[in-house]
Order: structure tokens, then C-alpha cells, then sequence
């Protein structure tokens, strides 16, 4: 096993606990291998193989550019990446990223996971890709001459036979489409396969070949008139020699499991990868979370070991026994004679090659001596045992921050979050940081499916002392309608020395914050210098004046931007409303993720008055509405999208600056409105453009058609659901 945690352990998770107990179903779409989740004649396991080949492709090992990167999401749109398959696969891909999973780590398991599922070799997966923020191109096309072809797989770090080999270890599986490519398909036949097994990852692409009975439409029909017979060209390109070495099965799988591991390692210059590829634990805990206790006597340790059950059964396992050091590393908790609990199995899950039983946790553990470490103790039926010390360093398990869940919560819809975490009074002097990772959806025109991982840091504000703990609280909007994907981590210091409980799903916070309760006089901690505190090698011990008690903790933090009073030629007028029914600057507006005052104020140049709201939005007018009013600016409270030192307003709040400059009334200039996909409607949040279901409407309960149709007069007609759409123009669902 690695030693635990590992920077891959959220990945070994999505790749290898797929169905059942906390099952990623990471392999939901690609299982069984030829499921068409995006429609018929479209194995879906063949489109994520082909994601992995064409964002690999622009590479150029030369300059030491490209790669899997990622850069896929912004080339759909360039010619070279015709077909749905490639957004609808990143678009799933999509759906797990996150700070510990870059989209383009997620499209090499994508390789692996579409391999497996169709039964094809286990292609090893080495993990720490990082994500491109701009497009490249090089994606070779059937039309391309052989010499083209061999100077690009040169180019990509391939040689001439190793093309020919990974060409067929790729168009084993799918087809050539006719509405993409209609000179190879021709129109009214659809989509045609590389061999007779189109899902199942075998070598028939190489035998019928070599046989001469191949359907492959890359290889005969209508490409060969119009020079689009790519893998004919490229299979012969040697005499044969190399196509003909794979039609044997074992050649074949060997070659497509070095050759395709090759493939997804191609990453640019400067990133480098784990050394070894992921294997999943053999005994892992997973979800561990301490909790405070109401009354601040005693922590819960909860959360689960999972332990491998691929060469024995669940079954066999009678328990799981987990024994904890206390802070100082001690055997010391309180009353208990021994610090431990036992744990049976309580639910299954599976991978490709794996299975997993899941051992739940509850630990209570007393504030007074808490904890720093754990070993674990599997015991089986027939009365043998074995042990599990993390390679002899024992799990960590730092007490000094805790993300306290009971007091946080999330409203999904809205993106309101309001996080209480407790910091250790030995370390209360360190500043205290929540950190908000969350996807926002792009609305960009290029149709790019992939969010956009934005990063939040929000100062927390200390609030009661509760024993040995203080309160922190901060309150943060996540923007963009996906809040449940965000991740969190309270950190307190900074370096290598910081104290930190992180990347906690915001999905796990109930809708509302509950109340501590239970008083406890503020107390000193004193951690022993000797004890191995897991994040930090030099704990201080800061004494904390012992005097409050408490109850609750409820106050919300002050983010560390403050407001700026001159931008250029205007100056800052309040906090402020929109107007009743009509938007308080009506002239002209804009949204867009990297919004700034300045890229604001440019849009509005020539406007007396100009705005941010929501984070993301701007607006320019001439004059207020009236029905709009000054507001506390402290209600102003979200942080810039594109510069989080400033304030761009709040939902229904306009940051307001007004010119400095005395206008002659003529000298008004033409508004230049552009028509923009609105990023909010009264309560609601823009999703996205969505197809209707098949032969039924995707949303069934009440609809209404009318030519004077706004997204305004659908939100209200639509008040109280959930989802309102608007359609062909004059239609609302
Ligand atoms: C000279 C190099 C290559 C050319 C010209 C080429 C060309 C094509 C074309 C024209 C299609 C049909 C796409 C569609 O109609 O949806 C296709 C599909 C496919 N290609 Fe390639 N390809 C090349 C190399 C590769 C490589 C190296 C791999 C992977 C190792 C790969 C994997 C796939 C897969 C899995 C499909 C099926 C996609 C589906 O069914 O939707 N290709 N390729």
C-alpha cells in the first residue's frame, strides 16, 4: 500500500470503488462495453478511447507542448474534433473534477476504464496530469498523406511502427459515423465498425485485415477514391510487417497495454507524473471525520476502513479493530482501558478487478487527551489476524482543525454556505482560512461542457471558545448553480506547517446550521513537543485566556478584499439594490468569469454610473431606477470572479460606482448592449441549454405559450419549481 493519505487517493477512489457501497460509478456509461449513452451507434466506451488519443495528439515533444492535458475542452470547435462523442465524454468526465482530479487525469482513466470494461488489458495509470487552459491542434486526419502521418506520431513521440500499432490498438473498438464523416460513410449507412466486434477491446481489427475479409471503412469503400483510407495506408505503410506481428492475441494485448499507457503519458514539458501507477489499497480509511461533540467533552471519530476483499471474502473478516494514540502519543483516553473500537462490515463495493468491504467507524474519543494516530487490526474467522500500520508510520489524524459539519451548512440551490470549524487553542493565534474549490459552468459560446475549477479563500473570524476548541466561522455564495461539487478545507497557518481538515464535500453540509450546545469553560491545550503531530513538525502552544463559555457561535466572516474607492475617472456610491422589475442600470450589461471593477468600468466607458453584481455581472446606465435603494455595504459581499481583492456586488446587489467627470447631456453615448445569456433570474441560476426528453417534455408539470415570453414572465409563472425553462421563443415550461 502507499503510505496514506496520498495526493491520489481521491482518484484511486473514482477509478477502483465503482458500484455498490460509495461507489464512484465512474463506469456507469461504459458498462456493459456497448452501451450507447449518447445514442444508437455510439458505443460510448469507444468515444472515451478516441477523447484519450485526440487530447493527447497536438503534443509536440520538440517544444514540449500539449499532451493529455485537457485541451480538448477548447478544440471542439476547431475542425479536428468532429463528432458529439468528444463533449458528451467530457461532459461526464466533467462531473468528477475537482482539486485532487484534473480533467485530463480523468481522461487517461478514461482510457483505462473504457480498456477494462471491454475487456482489454489493464493499462497502468500513473496520475498528476495538469490541466491546459488553452487549445492546441495536430490531430491527424484521415486524408492525410503517410509521410504526414509518420512526421505527426514523430512528432508525438511515436515512431513509424509504433503508429501502425497504436492505430490498431485504438480502432479495435466503434466506428467511422457518416454524419461526420460522409465521404468514408456514406450517408444512409449510418456508422460502419473498425472490425466485427466493435465492443470488445480484441485484435479482429488486425486478423480480418490481415484475412483480407475487413469491413474496417478506413481501410476499404468509399475512403480509398477519395484518399481516406488512413488505417489501410498505415497498416501497409512497412510491408504488413508490424499488422501482421499482431495478429497474435498475445502480441496484440501486450503491445496495446504499453503502447496505450505510453499514449496517456504523453504530457507536456514541466509535469510529471507519479513515479508508480495507482493500485488500490489493500486497507484504506476512507471519509475520516472528527466532530465535536455538543457539551466540547469528547470528539467523534467517524468514517470507514475499507479493506480489499479481491482474494478473500468479506465474509471471512470478523471485525476491524482500530486503536488510536492520543494527542501527545500516548495510550491515554480517558476512563476507557483502551483507546480502540471495533468495527463489522457493513456494505460491499466493486471495481473492475476488484471488491471492497467497508468497516464503519465510530470512535469517541475525550477532548482531554484527543488523538494524533491510528493502527488498525483485521481479524478473521478462523481466529488468525493480521495488522496494519500504515507502513510503520500509523494513520494521521490530526486534531488541531476540525471542519465541524453539525454548525455548517449549504442551500445547494442558492450556493449559501456557512462553514464552523474548530481550531485547537494551542494554535487559535494562527490565521484561519476556508478554502472553496467549485466548478462554474462557462455559458461561453464555444459550447465548452467543462466548468471552469475556481478557488476561494475566505478569512474566518474566531467566535466562542467551547473547552479546548474556538469557533471559526465564514459564510461564502458559491456561484454557478454546482455548489454541491465544491470541496472544502479549513487550514489554519500556512506552509508546511499549516493545520488543516480539507477537501470535505459540500455535498455532505445539511441545508441548515445547527446550534452547539452545551457549555465548556475555555481551556489551554499543551501539546507535547515529542508527540508525531502529522501537519505540522512544529506545534506551538499558544495559551488562549481562559474565561468565556459558551453556547453557540453564529457570526459570519469578513473576506479580507476591502472596498475600493476610486476605480479610474468614478468613485464608489454604496451598496445598492436593483429595481423593482427593472434592472437598476438598464443600458447595458455583461457577465463573464474573469469580471474585475476595471474590466467593468471598461465595458461602461462613457456611462455616468456602472455597477457589478453577483460576482460575475455588470451594468451601465445613465440614471438609476428609481424603485432601487441604498443598501448596507456590508450586503455587498462577493468577491470579484476574476480579482477575488475586490467586491462585485451580491445577488440582487449592485457594487456602485459613479463618474467623477461633469457630463454635458449630449455628450451621452450610444449604449453597446450585447445579447448575453443571462447568468440569473430572480431566484433561479442559468443551467445550461438542454434538449427535450424523448417523445415527453423535460419538464411535464405546467406550461404556457405566449408572444410577449421573457425568461421573467417564466420564472414567475414557474414560481415555486424547481426548473423553468423557455423554448423556441415564445414557449415556457
Ligand atoms: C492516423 C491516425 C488516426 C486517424 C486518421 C483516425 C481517424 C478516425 C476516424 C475518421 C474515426 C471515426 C470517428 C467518427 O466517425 O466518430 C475514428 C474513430 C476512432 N478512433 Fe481513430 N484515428 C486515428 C488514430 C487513432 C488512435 C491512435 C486511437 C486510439 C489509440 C484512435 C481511436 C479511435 C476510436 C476508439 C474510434 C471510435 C470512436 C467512436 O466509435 O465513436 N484513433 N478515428
Amino acid at each position: 500500500d502507499p503510505t496514506w493519505p496520498a495526493a491520489t487517493d481521491h482518484m484511486e477512489e473514482i477509478v477502483y470503488q465503482l458500484q455498490g457501497f460509495r461507489g464512484s460509478l465512474f463506469n456507469d456509461i461504459i458498462t456493459p462495453c456497448d452501451n450507447e449513452a449518447a445514442g444508437p451507434g455510439r458505443i460510448t466506451a469507444s468515444e472515451w478511447l478516441r477523447v484519450g488519443f485526440h487530447d493527447m495528439a497536438p503534443h509536440n515533444k520538440y517544444f514540449g507542448t500539449n499532451g493529455v492535458d485537457g485541451s480538448l475542452q477548447f478544440e471542439l470547435n476547431d475542425g479536428e474534433n468532429t463528432g458529439p462523442g468528444h463533449a458528451t465524454t467530457l461532459k461526464f468526465l466533467a462531473n468528477y473534477l475537482s482539486s485532487r482530479s484534473s480533467l485530463a487525469d480523468l481522461i487517461a482513466a478514461g482510457v483505462y476504464a473504457s480498456v477494462r470494461s471491454c475487456g482489454g488489458p489493464v493499462v497502468p495509470l500513473r496520475l498528476g496530469r495538469v490541466d491546459a487552459t488553452e487549445g492546441g491542434n495536430g490531430v491527424p486526419q484521415p486524408q492525410n498523406s503517410i509521410g504526414t502521418f509518420i512526421s505527426q506520431f514523430d512528432r508525438m513521440g511515436f515512431n513509424a511502427t509504433e503508429m501502425i500499432q497504436l492505430v490498431a490498438c485504438g480502432h479495435t473498438l466503434g466506428s467511422v459515423h457518416s454524419p461526420e464523416f460522409p465521404e468514408i460513410v456514406p450517408a444512409a449507412t449510418g456508422q460502419i465498425s473498425f472490425d466485427s466486434s466493435n465492443a470488445v477491446y480484441d485484435n479482429k481489427v488486425v486478423t480480418e485485415y490481415v484475412a483480407g475479409n475487413t469491413t474496417n471503412p478506413l481501410v476499404v469503400g468509399a475512403s480509398i477514391a477519395v484518399g481516406r483510407n488512413s488505417d489501410g495506408r498505415i497498416f501497409g505503410s512497412d510491408g504488413n510487417v508490424t499488422i501482421r506481428a499482431m495478429a497474435d492475441p498475445t502480441v496484440y494485448r501486450n503491445t496495446c497495454q504499453a503502447l496505450l499507457q505510453r499514449m496517456i503519458e504523453v504530457v507536456p514539458a514541466g509535469v510529471t507524473l507519479t513515479p508508480d501507477p495507482i493500485a488500490p489499497y489493500a486497507v484504506k480509511p476512507v471519509g475520516m471525520q472528527l466532530t465535536l461533540n455538543d457539551g466540547a467533552a469528547t470528539l467523534l471519530l467517524s468514517g470507514y476502513i475499507r479493506v480489499r476483499t479481491t482474494e478473500l471474502p468479506a465474509s471471512s473478516i470478523t471485525n476491524v479493530v482500530l486503536t488510536w494514540k492520543d494527542r501527545n502519543g500516548g495510550n491515554s483516553c480517558g476512563s476507557s482501558a483502551t483507546c480502540s473500537v471495533t468495527a463489522t462490515l457493513q456494505g460491499v463495493a466493486n471495481g473492475f478487478d476488484d471488491t471492497f468491504g467497508f468497516f464503519p467507524i465510530q470512535a469517541t474519543i475525550p477532548v482531554a487527551s484527543g488523538i494524533s494516530s491510528f493502527t488498525l487490526v483485521l481479524n478473521f474467522n478462523d481466529g488468525t489476524s493480521k495488522s496494519y500500520d500504515n507502513n510503520g508510520n500509523s494513520y494521521p489524524m490530526s486534531d488541531a482543525v476540525i471542519l465541524q459539519k453539525p454548525q455548517s451548512c449549504l442551500l445547494q440551490g442558492s450556493g449559501a454556505l456557512t462553514v464552523s470549524a474548530l481550531v485547537r487553542n494551542d494554535i487559535v493565534g494562527l490565521p484561519v482560512n476556508l478554502g472553496v474549490s467549485y466548478l462554474v459552468p462557462r455559458n461561453t459560446t464555444d459550447g465548452n461542457p467543462v466548468p471552469a475549477l475556481t478557488q476561494a479563500n475566505i478569512t474566518m473570524t474566531a467566535g466562542d471558545c467551547v473547552g479546548q476548541y474556538t469557533f471559526y466561522t465564514a459564510s461564502f455564495t458559491i456561484y454557478g448553480g454546482l455548489s454541491y461539487n465544491a470541496r472544502l478545507s479549513v487550514t489554519a497557518g500556512s506552509g508546511a506547517t499549516a493545520y488543516s481538515d480539507d477537501f470535505i464535500k459540500a455535498s455532505d453540509l445539511s441545508g441548515t446550521c445547527g446550534t452547539f450546545s452545551g457549555s465548556a469553560t475555555c481551556a489551554n491545550v499543551t501539546v507535547s513537543s515529542t508527540s508525531s503531530l502529522p501537519t505540522s513538525t512544529t506545534s506551538s502552544s499558544t495559551s488562549v485566556s481562559a474565561t468565556t463559555t459558551t453556547t453557540t457561535t453564529s457570526s459570519t466572516a469578513a473576506p479580507t478584499p476591502t472596498i475600493k474607492t476610486n476605480v479610474g475617472g468614478y468613485v464608489f456610491v454604496s451598496c445598492w439594490t436593483e429595481g423593482t422589475g427593472v434592472r437598476a442600470l438598464s443600458e447595458a450589461s455583461f457577465a463573464y468569469d474573469s469580471m474585475t471593477l476595471e474590466s467593468c468600468m471598461a465595458n461602461c466607458t462613457g456611462f455616468d454610473y456602472w455597477a457589478t453584481e453577483y460576482g460575475r455581472e455588470c451594468y451601465c446606465g445613465n440614471s438609476l431606477a428609481s424603485s432601487s435603494a441604498q443598501a448596507p455595504n456590508g450586503d455587498c459581499s462577493m468577491l470579484c470572479a476574476g480579482d477575488p481583492s475586490e467586491f462585485c456586488g451580491a445577488g440582487n446587489r449592485l457594487e456602485l460606482y459613479s463618474t467623477t467627470a461633469t457630463r454635458t447631456t449630449s455628450a451621452t453615448p450610444t449604449p453597446t448592449a450585447t445579447l448575453a445569456v443571462k447568468p440569473t433570474v430572480g431566484d433561479y441560476v442559468f443551467v445550461g441549454c438542454q434538449t427535450e426528453a424523448t417523445s415527453q417534455r423535460a419538464l411535464s408539470e405546467k406550461t404556457y405559450a405566449d408572444d410577449s415570453m421573457t425568461l421573467e414572465s417564466c420564472a414567475a409563472f414557474c414560481a415555486g419549481f424547481t426548473y423553468f425553462g423557455t423554448e423556441y421563443g415564445r414557449e415556457c415550461e
